[in-house]
């Protein structure tokens, strides 16, 4: 399986252009304004123009506003929505688009329940369980995943060229997302970083690709 990745928290043109050459398949734009990695609906429109087809924009919220999530989507009007914060299902539902539900982990999470609740979800985002909500670089215990927990997950939460390898092989997640692990500095995206995360998903689906079929 081709497990599909999305890179998070650009804020520029060339991170954009590095995310798309590398083969990213999702770029995600926060529209949390708490984040350092914020952008506004506008700027998020200029580099969103930049994608090319069959790359989804994702914008990301915690908490927002009914005005903050509907400038985000007139905006982007294709993005899939990630709800970050503490958003309910209806919460979800009600802006009526695809959406991905970040689950915080930490020992003692319920996370069947936790999908089971947002069964109407694309996908259960996994990351851990940091202040500030997300985007911490903080890699939680990925035994606290149970088996068969959502149809799609997307694996997050600290990964980086050198550890997502093993959190494929692990977890076997449809996608993994990746903020911190590409980036020199709090906020700074490195092409040669987005590059070396998006080859390392590559080995270690070819990994996979020849233990399952020789
Ligand atoms: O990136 C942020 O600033 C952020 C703020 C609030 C909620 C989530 C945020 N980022 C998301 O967190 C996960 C894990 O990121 P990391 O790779 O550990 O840095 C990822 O989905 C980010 O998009």
């Amino acid at each position: 399986m081709t497990t599909r990745i999305k890179i998070c928290g650009l804020t520029r043109e060339a991170d954009v252009e590095a995310a798309v050459a590398a083969g990213a398949d999702a770029i995600g734009f926060v529209f949390y304004a708490k984040s350092r990695r914020a952008v506004t609906p506008a700027r998020a429109k200029a580099l969103a123009k930049l994608l090319p087809p069959f790359v989804t924009p994702v914008g990301l919220f915690v908490n927002a506003t009914d005005a903050e999530l509907q400038a985000g989507l007139e905006a982007l009007p294709n993005m899939l929505v990630q709800f970050h914060g503490d958003e309910t299902p209806a919460d979800c539902e009600r802006v009526g688009r695809p959406y991905l539900r970040a689950a915080r982990m930490a020992p003692g999470f319920d996370l069947v329940d936790f999908s089971s609740r947002f069964s109407s979800a694309q996908a259960i985002l996994l990351d851990a369980h940091v202040d500030g909500y997300g985007g911490g670089g903080k890699v939680f215990d990925w035994s606290l995943i149970p088996p068969n927990a959502a149809s799609h997950l997307v694996l997050s939460g600290g990964l980086n060229a050198a550890n997502v390898g093993d959190g494929i092989a692990r977890v076997r997640p449809w996608a993994v997302d990746v903020s911190s692990g590409v980036e020199v500095a709090f906020g700074l995206k490195s092409a040669d970083l987005i590059h070396e995360f998006c080859s390392a998903v590559k080995r270690a689906d070819a990994e996979l690709s020849r233990e399952t079929h020789g």
